[in-house]
C-alpha cells in the first residue's frame, strides 16, 4: 500500500516536474519569437530587461545612449507582459508630439505612477479635464498682471541670491550652489504660486530647514523609482520602503499647500466682509484660480483641484529653472573662457544702460576709496558691513535694468543658458502611453498599452543630429554673426514640442536670465574638485550631492 501511494506521488510529481519545466520552455520560446526582432538591452524570460534597469538605474541615460548609439529607436521588454520603448530620432518624436498625438497621452502607467503626487493637476492628466486645465493656464500666463508679479518677484529673489552669494565670496566660503538655486526658485515660486514668503533663502547662514521642501524632494524621487520597479504596487500595499516613506512625505506637502489654501479663502472672504478696506489683491496662481472659480469661468474648483493645479506648478517651476542654473554654473565652472565671455556681455551691457562709471563699478576701486575717505583702521573695522551694503545697492540696480526687452541685447547669455537646456534637458526622460498599435516614421512598430519614451539627454549627445561635437558644451552652435539664432523643436526638445510645448518656456527663460545675468556680472565660480558631476535619478535631473563652489567677486 504504502508502495502504490510512493509511486503515484513520485509520477505525479514527476509530471509536475515535467509540466513545469514544459511551460517555462514553451514561454521562453514564445518569448524569443515575440521578442525576436527587438533592438535593445538584453532581456529574459519573465524579466525581460528589468535586470538591466535595476542594474543601471543609477546611470541610465549613459547606458540607454550605449543602445542608441547602434539603433535610433530600442525596445525594452519588462514583467508584466510590458514594453518600453525609447526613442532618440527626431521624426520620431514629431510624430509621438504633433502628427498622431492623441495615440501618445500620458496615459495609465504614468497616471497609476504619478497619481499621490501630481493627482489631477495639468501634467498628469488627458482628454478634456487637461484640455482645460491647458486653456486656463494659457490664459492666465499671457496675463500682463502674472507676467510682471513673476518678473518682479525673479528679480527680488535673484537679489537675496547674489546677496547671500556675496557673503560667500567676502569669506571665500565654498557653498552647495545647488541647494541655493533651489531655495530661490522655491520662494519665488511660493510666491507665484501661494502668495507667501516661504523664506528659505534668509540672508544669514546657517539657512533655515525646509521641511515641505524636502518632503517634496523625497516623494518625487519615491514615484519616479515606482517605474522601474515592478513590484512598487505589494510595496505600497504592504506599506514598506520608500512606499511607507512617500505617504509620509505627501502628508508633509499637503499640509502646506492645503493650509495655504485655507489662508487665501480666508482672506478672501474678509475682503469681501469689508470691501472698503485697503487690501491688495493678490496675484498669486491660488489667487487666480480662485477668482476663475468664484466668477464662474472655471468649474467650481474643490480645493483637492486647487492643490494640483498648484503642486503641478510647483514642479514645473521649481526643479527644472533650479537645476538649469545649477548645470550653467557647472559649465560655466568647467569653462572659463565661456564664464569671461559672457561677463564682458554683461559688463557691456551694463555700460550701455548706465554710462561708463556705474558701468564698470568695482567693490576693489570702491574700497580704495573708502579707505581714503575712512582712514585704514575704520574702513577696515566696517570692511564686511560696506561691502555687503554696497553689492546690496549694485545688485538691486542691475536687475532693474533686467525686463523682457532688454534681456533680448544678451544673445550670448541666450545662447550659454540654451546650450545647458540641451545638454542638461531638466526632464531628461519623458514617457507617454500608447493608446493603439502603431508604426513610428522609422518602422519600429509599437504595440498598445505599453510606454514610449523619447530622451532628450540622449538626443543632445547624438552625432547624428548635433554633429561631431555634439557632447561638447558650446554655446556658439546657438549663434550665426553673434545673434541667437533658434532650432527646430524636434531636435532640441527640452521643452517638448506639438501640442503638449511647455506653457512656462517664456517665463522659465525670464527667470534664468534675470539669475544667470545677476550672477554672472558680479561672480566667478570654482569648484572645489574636478569630480565627474553625475545625475540624481528623478523626473528631473538634479545633481547627485550637489554642486559645491567658491564664488569670486569680479574686480574689472
Ligand atoms: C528650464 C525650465 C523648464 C523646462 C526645461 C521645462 C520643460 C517642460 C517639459 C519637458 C514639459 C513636458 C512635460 C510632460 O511630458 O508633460 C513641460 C510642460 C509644462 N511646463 Fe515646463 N519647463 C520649464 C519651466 C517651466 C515653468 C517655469 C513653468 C511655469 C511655472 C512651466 C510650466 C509647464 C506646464 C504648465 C507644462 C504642462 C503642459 C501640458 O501638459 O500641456 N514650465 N515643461
Amino acid at each position: 500500500m504504502l508502495h502504490l501511494v510512493e509511486s503515484v506521488w513520485g509520477s505525479t510529481y514527476v509530471m509536475q516536474t515535467v509540466a513545469v519545466v514544459c511551460a517555462i520552455v514553451v514561454s521562453s520560446i514564445g518569448y524569443n519569437l515575440r521578442h525576436r526582432n527587438y533592438k535593445g538591452p538584453k532581456s529574459y524570460p519573465l524579466l525581460g530587461a528589468a535586470i538591466g534597469h535595476i542594474q543601471n538605474y543609477h546611470r541610465l541615460h549613459h547606458w540607454l545612449l550605449t543602445f542608441f548609439q547602434k539603433n535610433s529607436t530600442i525596445a525594452a521588454p519588462m514583467p508584466i507582459n510590458q514594453v518600453f520603448y525609447y526613442t532618440v530620432d527626431p521624426a520620431n518624436v514629431k510624430h509621438i508630439l504633433k502628427t498622431n498625438f492623441p495615440n501618445y497621452p500620458k496615459g495609465e502607467v504614468f497616471q497609476d505612477r504619478m497619481q499621490i503626487l501630481l493627482g489631477d493637476g495639468i501634467f498628469n492628466t488627458d482628454g478634456e479635464m487637461w484640455r482645460t486645465q491647458r486653456k486656463t493656464a494659457a490664459a492666465e500666463f499671457s496675463l500682463k498682471a502674472l507676467r510682471d508679479f513673476s518678473a518682479d518677484s525673479f528679480k527680488e529673489y535673484a537679489c537675496q541670491l547674489a546677496n547671500v552669494t556675496a557673503q560667500l565670496a567676502f569669506e571665500g566660503r565654498s557653498y552647495d550652489m545647488q541647494d541655493l538655486y533651489m531655495r530661490m526658485t522655491l520662494d519665488s515660486i511660493g510666491k507665484i504660486g501661494f502668495g507667501v514668503n516661504i523664506g528659505s533663502l534668509s540672508d544669514s547662514f546657517p539657512l533655515p530647514e525646509n521641511e515641505f521642501a524636502i518632503a517634496f524632494d523625497r516623494a518625487n524621487e519615491i514615484v519616479t523609482q515606482r517605474f522601474i520597479d515592478p513590484l512598487w504596487k505589494l510595496k505600497r500595499f504592504l506599506q514598506v520602503g520608500g512606499e511607507a516613506d512617500l505617504n509620509r512625505n505627501i502628508r508633509i506637502v499637503d499640509d502646506f499647500v492645503y493650509g495655504v489654501i485655507a489662508k487665501r479663502k480666508l482672506e478672501r472672504k474678509e475682503r469681501k466682509a469689508k470691501p472698503d478696506a485697503e487690501q491688495p489683491e493678490k496675484a498669486d496662481i491660488i489667487s487666480r484660480f480662485l477668482d476663475l472659480s468664484e466668477s464662474g469661468a472655471h468649474a467650481n474648483m474643490s480645493d483637492k483641484i486647487l492643490r494640483d493645479v498648484v503642486l503641478n506648478f510647483v514642479i514645473a517651476g521649481r526643479d527644472t529653472t533650479a537645476v538649469t542654473l545649477s548645470w550653467m554654473t557647472y559649465m560655466l565652472a568647467e569653462h572659463p573662457a565661456v564664464a569671461r565671455r559672457l561677463y564682458e556681455e554683461l559688463r557691456a551691457f551694463h555700460q550701455r544702460k548706465v554710462g561708463a562709471r556705474a558701468g564698470t563699478w568695482s567693490w576693489a576701486r570702491e574700497w580704495e576709496e573708502i579707505r581714503q575717505q575712512l582712514g585704514e583702521e575704520e574702513a577696515e573695522r566696517r570692511k564686511k558691513e560696506l561691502y555687503l551694503e554696497s553689492m546690496q545697492k549694485q545688485v538691486a540696480e542691475f536687475t532693474k535694468l533686467l525686463n523682457y526687452e532688454s534681456l533680448k541685447e544678451l544673445n550670448y547669455m541666450q545662447a550659454v543658458l540654451t546650450e545647458t537646456l540641451r545638454l542638461f534637458p531638466a526632464v531628461p526622460l519623458d514617457p507617454k502611453g500608447i493608446l493603439e498599435d502603431d508604426v513610428l516614421p522609422d518602422g519600429t512598430f509599437l504595440k498598445k498599452g505599453n510606454l514610449i519614451s523619447y530622451s532628450p539627454w540622449c538626443m543632445a549627445r547624438m552625432k547624428s543630429i548635433w554633429g561631431s561635437d555634439a557632447a561638447v558644451f558650446n554655446p556658439d552652435r546657438w549663434l550665426q554673426s553673434g545673434v541667437f539664432v533658434p532650432e527646430s523643436e524636434y531636435k532640441f526638445t527640452t521643452f517638448q514640442a506639438g501640442l503638449r510645448t511647455c506653457l512656462g518656456k517664456d517665463s522659465a527663460y525670464l527667470q534664468l536670465k534675470i539669475v544667470a545675468g545677476t550672477m554672472c556680472r558680479f561672480f566667478e565660480f570654482r569648484r572645489t574638485s574636478n569630480h565627474y558631476i553625475m545625475y540624481r535619478m528623478m523626473a528631473t535631473l538634479s545633481m547627485q550631492g550637489g554642486l559645491d563652489a567658491v564664488p569670486h567677486l569680479r574686480t574689472d
